[in-house]
């Protein structure tokens, strides 16, 4: 059984910067939909490239089927460690629906984390990420916003209802932040 703690928040909140930090000191493994969905779209032969690219592209959420199975793969690869940090996942209903469909038996949700920032500080932060990303743009960001707006924010709702949600305000320097996380850690690992 996999043990799962969803890592949520706006573009540019800070999901890989702090999963990066964790992965590194707390002996949780960081996979990035996101980027397991850029792999993907690169591999010789992959059959959800285009789909995959239109979909970053218009700041849309690509089909769960395909984000929920390179999930799994990736977790089934991994070694032992004490749980997985699925960065930027779920992103909407079907992406909810999908997951629990799929990895019913399979995986626990631990707890969400949730980086909460204004959307201006954010957006100037993939403005400047500087990872030559196709969707680090004016354009594709006013889309990424609305996304995360009108079909995010309502997946973080429904985990608060059952009182999963670990909000850390993440509009502060990256060492303040990480000091909060590790302290949800070590707080949800006494449970
Ligand atoms: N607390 C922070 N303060 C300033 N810059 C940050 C902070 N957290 C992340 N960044 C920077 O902002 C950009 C977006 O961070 P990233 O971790 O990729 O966010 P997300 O995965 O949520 O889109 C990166 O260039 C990163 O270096
Ligand atoms: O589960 C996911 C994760 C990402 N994406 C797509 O990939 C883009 C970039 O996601 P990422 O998490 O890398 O962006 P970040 O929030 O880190 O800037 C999103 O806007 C979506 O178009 C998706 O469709 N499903
Ligand atoms: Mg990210």
């Amino acid at each position: 059984m996999h043990n799962v703690v969803f890592v949520l928040g706006p573009p540019g909140s800070g999901k890989g910067t702090i999963c990066s930090k964790i992965q590194e000191n707390l002996n949780y493994v960081h996979l990035s939909a996101g980027d397991l969905l850029r792999a993907e779209r690169q591999r010789e032969g992959s059959e959800y490239g285009a789909l995959i690219e239109s979909h970053i592209k218009n700041g849309s959420i690509v089909p769960v089927e395909i984000t929920c199975s390179l999930l799994e793969n990736a977790m089934n690869a991994s070694g032992d460690a004490k749980g997985f940090l699925v960065d930027g996942f779920p992103r909407n209903e079907d992406n909810l629906q999908g997951w629990n469909k799929q990895m019913e038996g399979k995986a626990v949700v631990q707890f969400v984390l949730f980086l909460s920032c204004p959307v201006s500080i954010c957006i100037d932060r993939c403005l400047n990420r500087g990872q030559g990303r196709t969707d680090d743009n004016e354009e594709s960001l006013k889309k990424r916003v609305e996304t995360y707006n009108h079909q995010t924010y309502p997946i973080i709702e429904h985990f608060e209802k059952s009182g999963l949600v670990r909000e850390v305000k993440s509009e502060r320097s990256i060492d303040e932040i990480y000091a909060d996380v590790v302290n949800v850690f070590n707080a949800a690992n006494k449970e």
